[in-house]
């Protein structure tokens, strides 16, 4: 971590003590119990530094640092057995580091967190293959996913209310699925059915998305349309996207808003950084990946 960012975050935690909370690491799990606070204050949403993953000896993450930063949509590549799982893997608390710091805004410490704590928090994970649920209507699937959220679910009772139709109605427009609201999803496409899942996500308003290769397998339209949906969710939610289809990168990473970052990974640590013209530049990326 850098030490500006490393004071900076002992800063709100004292200040939380000093407010008579019980500060610290005890500090930042208490948080989590209020769904939906996250700080942001210095503007990372996530922050590792030197996370180290070893699987008997071997080091599937060796030293990673990483920051992502409020509302940013960043781009993660990096050969086979770069150390791309592992990483989402740690960040939703599915594997714990040997070693390093990994926190979501400043206070909230991942490795402190269960998986289902850390989902809870806001991070959520779309895995490769979509698992949506193939008997069940477009709808139902969303309406599902609405009530898996505790919050809803003590609030309401299980029922719908109107604000909850039209925050289903708001992604259905979002994942390009109005008109097929009442399709059973087993008969969706392979791309509609990953949309699908990502509008079962998206129901629980995560602050951070993490996407494994959410285009594996979709035709070159229906890549073309995630990217435009992933750019229209930039700024409200933070998206890590991982992903091999240089052309599916491309087209995040030249879309409209700030620019974007790309990291490469490799051997476990960041290789390099930068916009994807940079990275692409990067000799050390092109002998390790890009030009293999
Ligand atoms: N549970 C495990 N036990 C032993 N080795 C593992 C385990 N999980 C991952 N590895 C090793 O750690 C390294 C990083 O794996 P990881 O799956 O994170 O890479 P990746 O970048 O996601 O690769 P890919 O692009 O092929 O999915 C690989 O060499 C992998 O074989």
């Amino acid at each position: 971590m850098t030490p500006d960012l490393m004071q900076a975050g002992a800063a709100v935690r004292r200040r939380h003590t000093e407010a008579g909370g019980s500060g610290g690491r005890e500090a930042s799990y208490g948080r989590v119990l209020a769904p939906g606070q996250v700080d942001l204050t210095h503007g990372a949403i996530l922050y590792l530094d030197d996370i180290t993953v070893s699987f008997d000896g071997f080091r599937a993450l060796n030293q990673l640092s990483l920051s992502i930063g409020a509302g940013e949509l960043r781009c993660i590549i990096g050969p086979n057995g770069a150390g791309k799982t592992t990483l989402m893997d740690v960040i939703t608390g599915k594997t714990r580091p040997d070693a390093g710091q990994a926190w979501f805004g400043s206070t909230i410490d991942l490795l402190r967190l269960s998986e289902s704590r850390i989902a809870q928090a806001g991070i959520g994970r779309k895995f490769q293959k979509p698992t949506v649920y193939e008997q069940l209507t477009v709808f139902e699937n969303l309406e599902l996913a609405l009530k898996a959220d505790r919050r809803v679910r003590a609030s309401l009772w299980f029922r719908l209310g109107a604000e909850q139709l039209d925050r289903i109605g708001e992604v259905l427009a979002l994942i390009h699925l109005k008109d097929q609201a009442q399709r059973i999803a087993g008969l969706l496409s392979h791309g509609q059915k990953q949309w699908l899942e990502i509008g079962m996500l998206l129901m629980q308003d995560p602050q951070l998305l993490l996407l494994d290769e959410p285009v594996a397998g979709m035709t070159d339209e229906e890549t073309e349309r995630t990217a435009e949906l992933f750019l229209s969710l930039q700024g409200r939610h933070s998206l890590v996207v991982v992903e091999h289809d240089m052309k599916f990168i491309d087209a995040l990473t030249r879309g409209s808003g700030p620019a974007k970052r790309v990291t490469v990974l490799h051997e476990g640590s960041v290789l390099a950084e930068g916009t994807l013209a940079e990275v692409q530049a990067n000799d050390k990326v092109v002998e390790v990946y890009l030009g293999r």
